[in-house]
């Protein structure tokens, strides 16, 4: 037996088969011997891989039960799976007993273990504020959570304070007003409209503590430290698909109990001196805005409305005249036709962490990096406004990929998590059957950007204008508008592309909160299709803002780089499964495996 601060190593045994296991901090590993005491075959989990460290033997499934012996000890780590269809690569608990030959080296070995774990694995939460939204997706949030999260956080040591909310905006709220003290993160089950009132809550609290205002797009927003976790539990869980690679509840439990941290990339969208909402997924104007639309007054559907909205819009063929403005991001960095893929330790990411943030030690992935020396200040319109001036069938603007379970390369396949950017679509009026070859190739291999009508620029900021006449004062006074509530130009911010967006905040702040719900509500029911054949084509579309309705249609769309962490790691491109076969990610987004 050799032991010192960083290393153990003895024999231990598994069932009734011998290995020689060694800690040597960074990994834990065991080795089968035979009965030469020649190695055969070795199973090796990195400490950060390791969920917890039990004296006796500890069963967890189907519930805990735990044995108590003086010479078992049982380690708790991650497994990896590719289920049927290679679309993922699922984590699961992994659980091996092992039996010492004496107490005092099976309390060693358990003491070395947790050691190793707090010494190599510093970044673990400890205490979570969890929100679960009973309503989400088919109602099973409450059960998700105490039958497969909780039991996993129990066993990793780390205490909660769950919220079930009762009411819209509820999680927003606590975490914007209540007391946050001892919480290392704040995780949502639901789906992608609760991840997006945690999105709020955080950057909103975080803005309101380093005293900046979000209505100013010019200002370069404070990053988050506070981490926000996902579990999986909503009709649509984009970003937890975008960012883990599967939505799986036990998948991203392990995720979160292992402190991984993943930046992300924020748009904040603006109606001139007015701060409307952020996105990390999809800010579309044109089919996916009037997708959403539709899709409101199908809401008896379920998930299904979607599947039926998309058909009617697309049915309709509508296109709107409008005006694009963007400020185009280093296309010697990355490119949105560059062929890759942003992974887990994507280095496109990681390099744009060490150029957002010079001041801070970039690679740490303790999260807590950015806290001080950040400069509000610098310029965030340097380069040169281009603009795009027709008819559009959809205007996209992404944040990540936006890939999910039927679009497994997404909108945007090369689009990074947290490079700073976004890629901006533009799709012109074409016939359509051009436009559903568009769509179509969303669920293939095929490039989707090469197609005559199609254009996609890497971007740090947008702004979109509808064509003059046709903003949303105008239709106020429309009779045939449906009576869209919409917001009255008060002249200020009304500049060139990047020009002066600053002005009254406060006072308009009050409006959007007001106008926000209502303006989307009542847009909601606007006669907005009828059917394939429309009594009239608005000329104006709706923005989908990560799947709400925006009560306005002329935008500003700023990027802020890596605004905030979430409990992830990325798309893993290759892993080991837990019978050693060697899984990779193929061009079309499947996982294939080799032995
Ligand atoms: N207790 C509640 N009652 C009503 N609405 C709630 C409650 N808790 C959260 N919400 C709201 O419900 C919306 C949808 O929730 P969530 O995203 O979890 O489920 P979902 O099934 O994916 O929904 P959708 O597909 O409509 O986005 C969120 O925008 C959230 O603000």
């Amino acid at each position: 037996m050799d032991t010192d601060a960083h290393r153990l190593e003895s024999s231990l045994w598994v069932g009734r088969k011998r290995y020689r296991a060694v800690l040597n901090g960074w990994h834990f590993s065991w080795t089968l011997l035979d009965k030469q005491n020649r190695d055969r075959k070795t199973v090796s989990v990195p400490v950060s891989e390791l969920i917890g460290v039990e004296e006796g033997q500890v069963e967890f499934q189907p519930q805990k039960k735990v044995t108590e012996t003086d010479r078992d000890f049982t380690v708790f780590s991650i497994k990896r799976h590719c289920k049927g269809g290679g679309s993922g690569v699922f984590w699961t608990l992994g659980r091996t007993q092992f039996y010492c030959p004496s107490r005092d080296l099976r309390d060693r070995w358990v003491t070395q273990l947790r050691n190793a774990l707090k010494t190599h694995s510093p970044s673990r939460p400890h205490r979570l504020l969890v929100f679960i939204n009973p309503f989400g997706g088919k109602k099973r949030g409450r059960k998700i959570y105490h039958s497969l999260v909780a039991p996993l956080f129990e066993l990793a040591g780390i205490s909660t304070h769950v919220v079930v909310t009762e009411r819209a905006n509820q999680a927003r709220d606590h975490i914007l007003k209540k007391d946050l003290t001892g919480f290392d993160g704040v995780v949502c089950v639901g789906g992608d409209g609760m991840f997006s009132e945690l999105l709020h809550g955080v950057i909103g609290r975080t803005q309101q503590e380093a005293g900046l205002s979000e209505h100013d797009p010019t200002v370069t927003l404070q990053p988050c430290d506070l981490h926000i976790g996902i579990i999986p539990a909503g009709s649509t869980d984009c970003v937890c698909f975008a960012t883990v690679g599967v939505n799986d509840p036990v998948t991203s439990t392990l995720h979160i109990i292992i402190g991984d941290s993943q930046p992300l990339d924020v748009c904040s969208v603006h109606h001139t001196s007015l701060f409307v909402r952020y996105s990390v997924s999809l800010v579309g104007y044109g089919f996916y805005g009037d997708v959403l639309a539709e899709s409101e007054r199908y809401r008896w559907m379920g998930p299904l409305r979607y599947d039926f909205s998309g058909c009617m819009v697309f049915l309709s063929n509508r296109s709107y005249r409008g005006k694009v403005y963007f400020l185009p991001a280093d296309s010697q960095l990355s490119s949105p036709r560059d062929n890759t893929r942003c992974f887990a330790g994507c280095h496109v990411c990681s390099e744009s962490t060490e150029r957002l943030f010079p001041q801070s030690d970039s690679i740490s992935h303790t999260g807590f990096l950015y806290s001080t020396q950040y400069s509000q200040h610098s310029s965030p319109w340097e380069g040169e406004w281009e603009t795009v001036e027709g008819e559009f069938k959809c205007i996209s603007l992404t944040c990540m990929s936006s890939c999910c379970p039927r679009s497994p390369l997404g909108l945007s396949p090369s689009a990074h998590l947290a490079d700073g950017t976004a890629d901006l679509i533009l799709v012109r009026d074409t016939h359509p059957l051009g436009f559903l070859t568009y769509l179509h190739r969303h669920t293939n291999s095929q490039d989707q950007f090469d197609l005559p009508f199609v254009e996609v620029h890497r971007v740090k900021a947008v702004r979109f204008s509808p064509p003059p006449g046709e903003d949303e004062a105008e239709q106020l006074d429309d009779p045939d508008s449906g009576g869209t509530v919409m917001a009255e130009d008060d002249g200020q911010g009304e500049t060139a592309a990047g020009g002066d967006w600053t002005g009254s905040a406060q006072h308009l702040s009050a409006r959007v909160q007001e106008r926000g719900v209502v303006g989307t509500k009542k847009r909601a029911k606007r006669d907005f299709l009828c059917g394939p054949c429309c009594r009239r084509s608005p000329s104006v579309s709706v923005w989908n803002c990560d799947g709400e309705l925006l009560p306005f249609t002329e935008v500003l769309c700023r990027v802020h780089g890596q605004l905030v962490r979430l409990f992830a790691r990325g798309i893993e491109e290759e892993f080991v499964t837990c019978n050693g076969t060697l899984g990779k990610k193929n061009f079309k987004g499947r996982y294939i495996t080799h032995t």
